[in-house]
């Protein structure tokens, strides 16, 4: 049992944190070594499964994620840019696989998590379940079989607590639309509509978001043509496939030499 990989969750207090830890506490692959959570959050030293409101897990939350993640074979991590940027540092310098989920980063966030990745294994995507990174791959091929006369949008809808848009995942599928009719996403990009925008461009790739209630993640991919429309759609109802996702990235991880993987690495899609 104790050879079992141990895990590390970091944001251990948010959606994807609690459902991290019910994740790896079930998994008969893996053990909860810790969790971290902000320092001055009032889950801080406390049994993170009373703070969960169930049964003692004998794992209290901590604020120094350097102490904790040198207990830890792979640390989790779905919080935010900032955090994950520093964690990035503290996971190679413990050795640890750092499985990222966070999303919204920028360019230079991406570059300091690039530069970890050197001497550390990071497993990155901006959506862990296997239907959606399936759904990239959809995209990729009927991007590339769909001329110009098609036009491509890219709509996703999430909850009103969501902070980043579009999506780590709308981004994802722009990507692999883009890729798919091979050219450069930020050359054919177009975000956040509004006023007298002009008529669409031909050949550019849309993005749409819709914020609202509990939604936990939707997705559609729209080839757009006239007198006909093609749709690819995700709908996720349960963060548990996100989880799951990052669980197995975690697992895949450990003896993998340095360097930046995502999804389509560890399911072999
Ligand atoms: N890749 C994927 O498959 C998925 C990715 N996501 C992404 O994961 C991220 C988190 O989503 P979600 O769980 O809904 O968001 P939440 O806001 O519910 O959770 C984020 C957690 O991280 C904590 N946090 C922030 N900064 C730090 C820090 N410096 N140290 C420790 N903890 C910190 C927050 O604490 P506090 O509240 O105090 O700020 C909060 O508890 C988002 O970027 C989201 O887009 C979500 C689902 C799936
Ligand atoms: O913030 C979320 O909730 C989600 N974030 C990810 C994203 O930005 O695509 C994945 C999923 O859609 C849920």
């Amino acid at each position: 049992m104790t050879n079992l990989p141990g895990i590390v969750i970091t944001g251990a207090s948010g959606r994807m944190g609690q459902m991290l830890i019910k994740t790896v506490q079930a998994s008969d692959k893996a053990r909860l070594v810790g969790v971290v959570d902000r320092p001055g959050h009032d889950w801080i030293g406390h049994d993170v499964g009373e703070c969960m409101g169930g049964a003692a897990l004998g794992v209290a939350v901590s604020d120094d994620p350097l102490e904790v993640f040198a207990h830890a074979q792979a640390v989790i991590d779905f919080t935010s840019p900032a955090a994950t940027v520093e964690f990035a540092g503290l996971a190679a310098q413990a050795r640890a696989v750092h499985v990222i989920g966070t999303t919204g980063m920028s360019e230079d966030d991406l570059k300091k998590i690039a530069a970890a990745a050197r001497h550390a294994t990071v497993i990155r995507a901006g959506n862990m379940s296997l239907g959606v990174n399936l759904l990239v791959q959809l995209t990729k091929k009927v991007a590339a079989a769909l001329d110009e006369d098609f036009d491509i949008e890219v709509i996703e809808a999430h909850h009103n607590k969501k902070v980043d848009a579009p999506s780590g995942t709308a981004l994802m599928l722009g990507e692999a639309a883009a890729e798919g009719r091979g050219v450069v996403l930020d050359n054919v990009s177009d975000r956040g509509r509004d006023g007298i925008t002009g008529a669409r461009e031909k050949g550019h790739i849309g993005f749409s978001a819709i914020r609202g209630g509990d939604i936990v993640g939707e997705h559609d991919v729209l080839f757009a043509a006239v007198g006909e429309r093609v749709v690819l759609r995700h709908v996720a109802t349960d963060r548990a496939i996100f989880a799951r996702g990052a669980l197995k990235a975690a697992l895949w991880g450990q003896g993998k030499g340095p360097g930046e993987y995502d999804m389509v690495d560890v399911l072999g899609l």
